[in-house]
C-alpha cells in the first residue's frame, strides 16, 4: 500500500478541487492509496451529509466515488508507465462519465470504505469500477470512465 495519497502529489496550485484538493478548505478531501491492484479510501459522512434520518446523501457518494476513482486511475496510470507519482509530465485526468448504482441505502454513523479497480487501462481512457462498503456491506457500485487531458487544462487562461 502506498504510504501517501495520490491527491499529495497533485500540484499546489491546481490541488483546489472540492472533493480531493488539499487547498480547498470546504472541501470533502478525499485521500486514494494505490497498493498497485487497488485504491482504498474511507470517508466517515458528517450530519451535513444526511439524505434522510439515519442515511447518507447519494451526491456525497458519488463525490466520493468521483475523486477517488480518478485519483485510482492517476495513480494506475503513473504505475503502468513505470513511474513514480508525481513526477513530469504530469498525468492528470478528469471524469468522462460516471454511473453509479445505488444497491441499498448506506447508514450514517459508520466509516464508509470504498474500494476502486481498473477495469480498462487505454492511451486515453482508464475504466475505473468502484464498491462502496458501510460495515461490510456494499450499498453503492458504480463506473468511472477517466480521460486523461493536458495539465494545462488545470490552469486558468491567465496563467
Ligand atoms: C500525481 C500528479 C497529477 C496531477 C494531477 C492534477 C490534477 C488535480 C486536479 C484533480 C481534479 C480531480 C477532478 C475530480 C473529477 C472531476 O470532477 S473533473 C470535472 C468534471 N469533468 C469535466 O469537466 C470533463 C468535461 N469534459 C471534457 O473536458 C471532455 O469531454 C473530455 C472528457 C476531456 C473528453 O474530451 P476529448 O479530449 O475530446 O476526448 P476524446 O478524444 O473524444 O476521447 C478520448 C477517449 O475518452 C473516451 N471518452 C471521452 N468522453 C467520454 C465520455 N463522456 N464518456 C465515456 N467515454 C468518453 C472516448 O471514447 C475516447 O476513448 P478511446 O477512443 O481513447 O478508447
Amino acid at each position: 500500500m502506498s504510504q501517501q495519497p495520490i491527491q499529495n502529489f497533485y500540484k499546489d496550485d491546481v490541488a483546489i478541487c472540492y472533493g480531493c484538493g488539499k487547498h480547498n478548505a470546504d472541501g470533502l478531501h478525499i485521500k486514494t492509496f494505490w497498493d498497485g491492484e487497488i485504491g482504498r479510501s474511507t470517508f466517515t459522512p458528517r450530519p451535513e451529509h444526511t439524505a434522510f434520518p439515519g442515511f447518507v446523501y447519494g451526491g456525497l457518494i458519488a463525490s466520493l466515488i468521483d475523486c477517488h476513482s480518478i485519483g485510482t486511475a492517476i495513480a494506475a496510470a503513473y504505475d503502468a508507465a513505470g513511474r513514480a507519482p508525481g513526477t513530469d509530465p504530469e498525468i492528470t485526468c478528469v471524469t468522462g462519465n460516471l454511473n453509479v448504482s445505488y444497491l441499498k441505502p448506506t447508514p450514517m454513523g459508520v466509516e464508509l470504505v470504498l474500494e476502486a479497480r481498473i477495469k480498462e487501462m487505454g492511451e486515453r481512457k482508464i475504466v475505473v469500477t468502484c464498491s462502496v462498503y458501510a460495515q461490510d456491506v456494499e450499498t453503492v457500485r458504480a463506473e468511472t470512465v477517466a480521460v486523461r487531458v493536458p495539465s494545462r487544462m488545470f490552469k486558468k487562461e491567465a496563467d
